[in-house]
């Protein structure tokens, strides 16, 4: 049936989103969703963000389709659209994806969501394991394709694989192949923490589902997490990526983020114009 669906395009540091804020039951089948974060074939975007208005809950697609648990830059688009379109008062409140309720405040310019503390770790022996009360964490390496990496993967509401010796020229590569690694059955998101020390980090970023990204929220918060629980920067930090800068700091074990978000477009989707069949070839 054909649909046609108001969309708000966003972006948080170059990770853009398509908003659909739905007035009616509406559900996207995955060939839907790659077709419109197609770049040349449909709107182009790393992911969808689709809610229905009235309510705080956002559901998060990748551009290949897939469901997302939980997305730190879709987190705070959602969050700024609530605020922007008055479905919500003040500068305090919360809103709900698939991982669960996150905390949100608006200082007029910036909005900052407590993204919650690691879930799990990720053994090669045993998989992933419910989060030690030490919050310990240690470095394994694998090989991938005859490199050698250490990591640390951890679930902080979805699954991220923060590699801790590589090179960002590697990343369009290793990514991929980290990303589908047969240790990780639901795919990973994957970082490459390049550069450290007290009060700033730096990554280079492969979504799960999305690939190359500019910036991603959720990887900032592990990559943080783990540098941290590693002794290799303060608790509080700002995130370096391609895109621009997030800053984290944790509080007891929740890590807060805080950054940018810029509304950039709006439109109608027209769903039977989509070219599904060439986004399938
Ligand atoms: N861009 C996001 C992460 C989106 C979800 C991720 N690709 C996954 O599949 O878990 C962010 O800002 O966190």
């Amino acid at each position: 049936m054909m649909q046609q669906l108001p969309f708000r395009k966003y972006q948080a540091l170059g990770n853009d989103y398509i908003l659909i804020d739905s007035q009616h039951t509406c559900s996207l089948s995955e060939e839907t969703i790659r077709a419109i974060c197609h770049r040349t074939y449909g709107v182009g975007a790393d992911g969808i963000l689709l809610s229905f208005t009235g309510l705080r809950t956002v559901s998060i697609y990748n551009s290949d389709g897939s469901e997302a648990e939980k997305s730190g830059n879709g987190l705070r688009i959602f969050a700024y659209h609530l605020i922007k379109t008055a479905a919500v008062e003040g500068d305090h409140f919360t809103i709900c994806c698939k991982a669960g309720v996150h905390a949100v405040y608006w200082d007029g310019q910036k909005v900052t969501i407590n993204m919650g503390s690691m879930r799990s770790v990720f053994d090669i022996d045993s998989g992933w394991q419910p989060a030690p009360i030490s919050k310990s964490l240690k470095p394994q390496s694998f090989n991938i394709d005859g490199k050698q990496f250490e990591f640390v993967a951890i679930d902080i509401g979805n699954p991220h694989c923060v590699v801790l010796n590589a090179s960002l020229d590697d990343l369009q590569h290793y990514g991929p192949l980290i990303e589908n690694h047969s240790y990780f059955k639901d795919r990973i998101n994957v970082q490459f923490l390049h550069q450290w020390d007290q009060k700033a980090i730096g990554i280079g970023i492969w979504e799960r589902g999305s690939g190359h990204t500019l910036s991603s929220g959720s990887s900032s918060c592990a990559a943080f997490y783990v540098a941290h629980h590693l002794g290799f920067c303060s608790d509080q930090v700002e995130v370096n990526m391609e895109g621009g800068q997030l800053d984290l700091r944790l509080v007891e074990d929740d890590i807060w983020m805080s950054g940018d978000v810029k509304l950039i477009a709006s439109g109608t989707i027209y769903t039977d114009e989509l070219a599904l069949e060439a986004i399938n070839e």
